[in-house]
């Protein structure tokens, strides 16, 4: 079968973007894991379907495939991507969408080429936890901000080995069975938080993480490191923004703000 897609990237985190608001396309874990292959597909950090709504609640549903083809709850970059293309694809009001996600309901609105996604509310959180792995202990907090984030502050990111430290985290027994997305912070004299994620389902570094830096907002507000709104520079060199309201350890109104941009788009046999 013939499949129209388009490429797109949030800050550099890349997916490959399929209309199917007639609901009849179907993809196995194995074609999604091919599409994303960087050498004999499209090349992708994931893909992600634009379905049909639910239910009238809701104008579309976004469905995330991470590139080893497995289905996870949601992406935040991926998140913008698909404002835009549902935009792109008519559904919405012309800069605004509500949609639904496996992590839950979301809405988003595009202004002068910027996206902001209001997040599912952040939950399972765990302050202060330490873990031991074959490549050091780590002081971390963890919670889910769409997916499972484990945020691990350091002195210099730039010193972090990611792909043995991330994976060392992502496959921790403490987070089995379905594992967790790893993200390094620094705190920078300027305020502005430099993060490198490693990601599940990528199983590499990715150019940018929106739940992951949405996470070490979050960490950094609880821990008295930073306030809302909090820049956050993202390995591919964007800032990406989060804000939320915060009362004591209830955080609630998380948005990410970032851009989306198209990079090509084409057609593939699967
Ligand atoms: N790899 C992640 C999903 C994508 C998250 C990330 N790309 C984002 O922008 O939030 C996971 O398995 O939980």
């Amino acid at each position: 079968m013939e499949i129209a897609f388009t490429k797109m990237h949030g800050a550099g985190n890349d997916f490959v973007m399929i209309e199917n608001l007639d609901g009849k396309i179907e993809l196995t874990s194995e074609q999604v894991a091919k599409l994303c292959d960087r050498r004999f597909g499209i090349g992708a950090d994931g893909l992600i379907l634009l379905n049909p709504p639910a239910d009238s609640s809701t104008e579309a549903t976004m469905i995330y495939y991470n590139a080893d083809g497995g289905r996870v709850d949601m992406c935040g970059n991926g998140a913008r991507c698909f404002t835009s293309f549902a935009l792109q694809n008519g559904v919405g009001d012309g800069s605004s969408v509500s949609f639904t996600t496996d992590a839950g309901p979301m809405t988003a609105t595009a202004k002068d080429g910027q996206f902001t996604i209001r997040l599912t509310p952040m939950r399972d959180l765990r302050l202060d936890q330490t873990l031991v792995t074959p490549h050091g202990t780590y002081s971390y907090h963890f919670m889910n901000t769409g997916v499972e984030h484990v945020v691990t502050f350091v002195e210099d990111v730039s010193s972090i080995d990611i792909k043995p430290e991330g994976s060392a985290v992502r496959y921790h027994q403490d987070f089995a069975p379905k594992g967790t997305n790893a993200n390094f912070a620094q705190i920078q004299e300027n305020g502005i938080i430099k993060v490198r994620t490693y990601e599940r389902g990528v199983e590499d570094e990715t150019l940018a993480c929106g739940t992951g830096v949405t996470a070490v907002a979050i960490a950094a507000s609880l821990k008295g490191l930073a306030q809302a709104p909090v820049s956050l520079l993202v390995a591919g060199g964007d800032v990406l923004t989060i804000d939320f309201d915060r009362d004591g350890e209830s955080v609630s109104n998380v948005t990410l703000t970032g851009p989306a941009k198209n990079v090509f788009t084409g057609t593939v046999e699967i």
